[in-house]
């Protein structure tokens, strides 16, 4: 019976989702390569509404709800969540902003997420911004990041390096395949992420800064 009624909702979400049709730029790459330090700055400069799908997880795991261990579980040994799952909290925090236009941070993580996300929605993103960082550089970073994350440790930093090797790195191939990749050096300092940033966001953004 419970799970009808999520289906129910689920399928009223997928609809109303279809006829938002949301303006999506994904933002993917490493772990520790600043996706959620730039797009907090995308955010002021061009009016976008910005979901991390590693937060979403993450309220999901306190929520106590039926997924909630698995999703801890996942989340602590660095592996993907299902589709379905993430793809529900992303309809959902979609449906619930006014906005029209979302950075997707940290989704799609694997060929699955990709192909799960463009069949129950039927939208593709705009392109997807991929930020390039050596693995030094990025395991440096979320070593010093001090935010109390139970994944920050040097074991299950060193799995989820191998899961965007092996998992994510294809979807970044498969998206430059069709054009929509904007790639940016995301080694060095901040503002100067933001400088190839904003170039990127403007030509396509009126509401500049
Ligand atoms: N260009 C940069 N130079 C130096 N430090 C940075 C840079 N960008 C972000 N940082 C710092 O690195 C840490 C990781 O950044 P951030 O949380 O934005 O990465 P992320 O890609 O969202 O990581 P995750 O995938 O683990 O969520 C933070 O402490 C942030 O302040
Ligand atoms: N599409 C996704 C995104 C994230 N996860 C899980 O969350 C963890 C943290 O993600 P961050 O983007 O905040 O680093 C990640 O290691 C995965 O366990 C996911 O399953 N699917
Ligand atoms: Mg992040």
């Amino acid at each position: 019976m419970g799970s009808n009624v999520d289906a129910a909702n689920m399928e009223e979400t997928r609809s109303a989702l279809r006829e938002k049709n949301p303006k999506i730029v994904f933002v993917l790459g490493g772990p520790g390569s600043g996706k959620g330090t730039q797009c907090a700055s995308i955010v002021e400069h061009f009016g976008y509404t910005h979901l991390s799908a590693g937060e979403l997880l993450r309220a999901e795991a306190q929520s106590g709800s039926e997924d909630a261990p698995m999703i801890k579980n996942m989340m602590s040994e660095g592996t993907i969540v299902p589709s379905e799952v993430t793809i529900k909290l992303l309809a959902k925090a979609i449906m619930k902003n006014e906005n029209d236009k979302f950075l997707i941070d940290g989704f799609p993580r694997n060929e699955e997420n990709q192909v799960a996300f463009e069949s129950i929605t039927g939208i593709e993103p705009e392109f997807v911004l991929f930020f390039d960082c050596s693995e030094e550089e990025m395991e440096k970073r979320i070593l010093t990041r001090n935010q109390g994350r139970l994944d920050d440790n040097i074991d299950t930093i060193r799995k989820r390096f191998k899961v965007f090797v092996e998992s994510s790195l294809s979807v970044i191939n498969y998206y430059n395949s069709k054009g929509k990749v904007k790639k940016i050096d995301a080694s060095k300092p901040v503002e100067e992420v933001f400088e190839a940033v904003k170039a990127v966001f403007a030509p396509v953004d009126d509401k500049s800064g």
